[in-house]
């Protein structure tokens, strides 16, 4: 809750390049107003990591587009400890190994594996809302796509350096620019596909993060949201 509006049902939309802290933010922000959180970037690795460990060649859309409709994908929204599962078994580490990242934006290219998840990522949303606290969902189509009437609509960003350097710092590499070059690649094959590609669009406020820290980007957000839950409720007087 806020000082004057509230809250409930809110939905917060948050998009941007990989590394710009989107999670991060988004789980600072929805802890702060009590909302859950879903990362869809984690359903999409969730989907890659299933691929692979079936055998399915990731780099045939037609091939990942049969076997699309195989895994269970369970997402947790509690902002505290989210969770993400395929067919009952906790893939929360196996989805953030190397494998799983060098391929995962192939997959999230192919058109059925965006409808199959943007449908889960919009019930997810539905449930949130029916249920009262809100959401913050954050993504790389979620201004666009999946939510674009949200009441709050914010494109993360910093400069390359800077997302290496923080990536870095959690990976513990001294490789800052590998990890840009991986950064950089991944952020021009989900900026360029042909469907849902990562775009800043009108609409969509851009914040710049990279001269600051994360509880100044939580707390200008939190602003954002306060401000938003105000206009709603001054709407409905
Ligand atoms: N404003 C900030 N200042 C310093 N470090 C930050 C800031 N925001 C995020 N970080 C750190 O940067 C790293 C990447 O952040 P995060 O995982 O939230 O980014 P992301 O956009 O969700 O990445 P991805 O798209 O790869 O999932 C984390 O280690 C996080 O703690
Ligand atoms: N809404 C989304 C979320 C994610 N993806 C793809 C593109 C990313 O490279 C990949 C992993 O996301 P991350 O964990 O880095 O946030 O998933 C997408 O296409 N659409």
């Amino acid at each position: 809750m806020s000082g004057q509006g509230s809250t409930e049902g809110i939905v917060i939309a948050i998009d941007g390049p990989s590394g710009s802290g989107k999670s991060s933010t988004s789980k600072g922000v929805a802890k702060a107003r009590g909302l859950r959180y879903l990362d869809t970037g984690a359903m999409y690795r969730a989907l890659t990591w299933w691929m692979l460990d079936n055998g399915v060649d990731v780099e045939d859309p037609a091939a990942v587009a049969a076997a699309v409709d195989r895994p269970v994908i369970t997402m947790g929204t509690d902002p505290a400890a989210p969770t993400v599962s395929v067919d009952g078994r906790d893939v929360a580490a196996e989805i953030r190994g190397r494998e799983v990242t060098a391929s995962v934006s192939a997959v999230s290219a192919v058109p059925r594996a965006r409808e199959l998840l943007v449908a889960a990522q919009r019930e997810a949303i539905d449930a949130a809302r029916r249920e009262g606290p809100g959401i913050v969902v954050e993504g790389r189509d979620i201004t666009t796509v999946v939510a674009p009437d949200a009441p709050v609509k914010l494109f993360v960003t910093a400069s390359a350096e800077a997302r290496a350097q923080r990536r870095s710092k959690e990976i513990r590499t001294g490789d800052v620019a590998a990890t840009r070059a991986d950064l950089e690649r991944r952020d021009r094959l989900d900026s360029s596909r042909a469907h849902s590609p990562l775009t800043l669009t009108s609409g969509t406020a851009e914040l710049d993060t990279t001269g600051l820290d994360l509880d100044e980007v939580v707390a200008l957000v939190v602003d954002l949201v306060d401000e938003a839950a105000r206009a709603a409720a001054t709407a409905r007087a």
